[in-house]
């Protein structure tokens, strides 16, 4: 296995020999693998020294090996996808797709080569966006990367279709019609996944074709909240069509998890109409939420204001502000809760217990997290939300499933400081949120 860096790698020196043999007897779930995030850097140099590059794409690609062998330092999520266009010049081939899939697989659910490190993982779900290029059409690209994991059993390896969140509405029609199409064929498609910068994209055009794909029998997962580019708007269309997973889910705010994911008295029910409904009680879960609205509602009536800045002071001004910013925040998570909890939205029973694909280290190192101390895995932990530990992409953060596993049991600040039973238990949760793994 590669040099291990990062926050694992100091995680593990705090390990004793016996945590590193019980973290490896687990059995893993895989569930967050980006097939072109994972490429080992040893296939990467082999495609390189094939490819005949046109004189314009050679510096580039160059450059990006040379980052990539020397270890990429990401500033922000935003470098990771610049990263992304280098790696698919030199798998544009179908030769060159099954060639990485293959290693791919391999270095998921092989043994190491001299035998010393069990397999990664028990069971992995790889994604991938089927690309269409001068060589290949998106039906043999899927073909030739469902070929590959079908040679694994059932119960070991599962594809999961990705769309990029700046498909075409016409592209993502065609994603799912070919998913589709592959599963009630009888390959191995097991969900829809939706990745790609958070900042592309209008995920409420996306709600249609994602709902077809449930309603028709596929997995729903979805790249939420990944960063604080994604607005509330941008959740929320995701959440309307229950996804039965969501990847990342760092930025998710806390009205959202609240809304969504606690079990809170609702509106008009036991507590009586909204207005009334204790929003100005600082215990009520939206009240910090209520705060910031009528707050920005308050200093906006004060700025608009055509008074005089005498009047502006008076008592009987600033009760006009206050009941106004009130009402306007009031009408506001209103409207949110009326969202969360139309028909077609998340809540299942007053609640929705989506499984969260937690990424610590593409997290950590993407800069989306500032420390393991204030990562949101603590909030799903406390509330007994279901969650799986998963790598997204290991070529650039030189993670494996194993690595992930090291930042729970170690004390912190190297790790979470989690016991061996809680450890176990999360590694159980990865398995039981498989889209398609048949028991064994
Ligand atoms: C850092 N975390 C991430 N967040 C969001 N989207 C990601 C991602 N890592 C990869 N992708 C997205 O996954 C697709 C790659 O599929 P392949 O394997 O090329 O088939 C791309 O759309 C890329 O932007």
């Amino acid at each position: 296995m590669s040099e291990i860096v990062g926050p694992a790698a100091a995680a593990l020196a705090s390990l004793c020999p016996d945590d590193v043999i019980f973290l490896q007897s687990l059995p893993k779930a895989e569930l967050h693998a980006h097939l072109n995030g994972y490429i080992p850097i040893k296939t990467i140099l082999e495609l390189a020294q094939k490819y005949s590059p046109s004189s314009s794409q050679t510096t580039e690609v160059a450059d990006i090996i040379e980052k990539l062998k020397s270890g990429v330092v990401l500033n922000d999520l935003f470098d990771f996808f610049s990263l992304m266009p280098a790696i698919y010049t030199l798998t544009s081939t179908l030769e060159a797709v099954v060639t990485t899939t293959c290693a791919v697989l391999q270095l998921f659910l092989n043994p190491t080569s001299d035998a010393t490190e069990s397999p990664q993982c028990t069971y992995l779900e790889l994604r991938t966006t089927p690309r269409t290029t001068t060589h290949m059409t998106r039906e043999r690209y899927l073909t030739v990367v469902l070929d590959e994991v079908e040679m694994y059993p059932a119960t070991r390896a599962t594809l999961i279709v990705s769309v990029d969140r700046c498909t075409s509405d016409s592209d993502l029609e065609e994603y799912i019609s070919l998913a589709l199409e592959m599963k009630n064929r009888g390959r191995r498609v097991g969900a829809i996944d939706v990745c790609g910068d958070p900042r592309g994209g209008d995920m409420q055009s996306f709600t249609q074709h994602l709902s077809r794909a449930k309603g028709a029998s596929l997995g729903l997962t979805v790249h939420i909240a990944e960063s604080t580019n994604n607005t509330t708007e941008d959740s929320l269309a995701f959440l309307s069509c229950r996804p039965d997973r969501l990847g990342h889910a760092t930025s998710l705010s806390d009205e959202l998890k609240t809304l969504f994911f606690e079990d809170i008295p609702q509106p008009g029910t036991e507590c009586g109409p909204l207005s009334e409904f204790g929003l100005r009680d600082p215990l009520h879960p939206l009240h910090s939420k209520f705060q910031d609205l009528k707050e920005g509602y308050f200093l906006r009536f004060v700025s608009d204001s055509t008074e005089s800045e005498e009047a502006k002071v008076q008592m009987s001004f600033r009760a006009d502000a206050e009941k106004f910013s009130e009402r306007a925040a009031i009408k506001d998570i209103e409207e949110m809760i009326k969202q969360a909890e139309s028909p077609n939205n998340a809540r299942v029973n007053g609640q929705y217990k989506s499984c969260i694909e937690i990424c610590l280290s593409s997290n950590l190192l993407c800069k989306t997290v500032a420390s393991l101390d204030a990562h949101h895995i603590r909030y799903y932990l406390k509330n007994d939300h279901p969650i799986a530990i998963c790598t997204d992409d290991a070529l650039l953060f030189r993670m494996s499933c194993l690595r992930e596993y090291f930042l729970l049991l170690a004390q912190p600040p190297l790790g979470l400081g989690l016991s061996r039973d809680d450890v176990a238990r999360i590694a159980q949760m990865g398995m039981d949120a498989a889209f398609l793994r048949p028991r064994d």
